[in-house]
């Protein structure tokens, strides 16, 4: 059965009537909006970089912070909205800088807890650059939070991930935490 079907049995099943005006495409609109959300699964992380990957001889750090992330908790498949914070020291190599937004959209639009995701961008870094050090923090609000459950609007979820000299060193990380702090 397709998507667009099954929101139009969740919609019947929760009381609705899917034939009423306001509704008549709302099966077919939450459908799409659904499968945009988790397209990362059709995404390959190759095609994501698309060969950007530049030689370079500068080995300081390298930060991209602040990038808007979007994602879908996979406990209730409610938002999580948040900012992802990416760092590394390059070691001959630097990746395009879109490509590290891109690759966290990759990873966020999937079903996903905050921490595996923190890993796995992490990980695609790591991967893209060959930097043995990556750092990723990310800080997220989980509207399964907010809007139901517990209840709790002022709280934030900020989860970390360290590879390398971001874990062994703790003056590389303090410089990385310093620069993504709000001023
Ligand atoms: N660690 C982690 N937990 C998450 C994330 N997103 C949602 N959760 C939690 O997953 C847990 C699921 O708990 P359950 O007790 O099985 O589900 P529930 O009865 O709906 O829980 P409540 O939200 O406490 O009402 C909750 O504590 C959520 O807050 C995430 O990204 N990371
Ligand atoms: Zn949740």
């Amino acid at each position: 059965m397709d998507n667009s079907k099954l929101y139009s049995e969740l919609l019947t099943n929760l009381g609705e009537d899917v034939n009423r005006d306001g509704l008549q495409k709302t099966p077919d609109r939450a459908a799409k909006a659904m499968e945009f959300l988790t397209k990362g699964y059709d995404q390959d992380l190759d095609d994501v970089i698309n060969g950007a990957v530049f030689d370079s001889d500068n080995d300081q750090m390298v930060i991209v912070k602040d990038i808007e992330m979007y994602s879908l908790c996979e406990h209730h498949l409610l938002p999580f909205v948040g900012k992802v914070h990416v760092a590394y020291l390059p070691e001959g190599k630097v990746i395009g800088l879109s490509k590290v937004a891109r690759i966290t959209d990759m990873y966020a639009r999937r079903l996903q807890i905050q921490e595996n995701m923190t890993k796995q961008i992490a990980e695609a870094i790591k991967y893209a650059t060959g930097s043995s050090s990556v750092g990723v923090v990310i800080e997220a609000q989980h509207f399964c939070m907010m809007m139901r459950g517990v209840e709790k609007q002022g709280s934030s979820t900020i989860s970390s991930m360290m590879l390398g000299t971001f874990r062994e060193n703790a003056k590389t990380r303090e410089e990385f935490l310093n620069l993504i702090k709000k001023f």
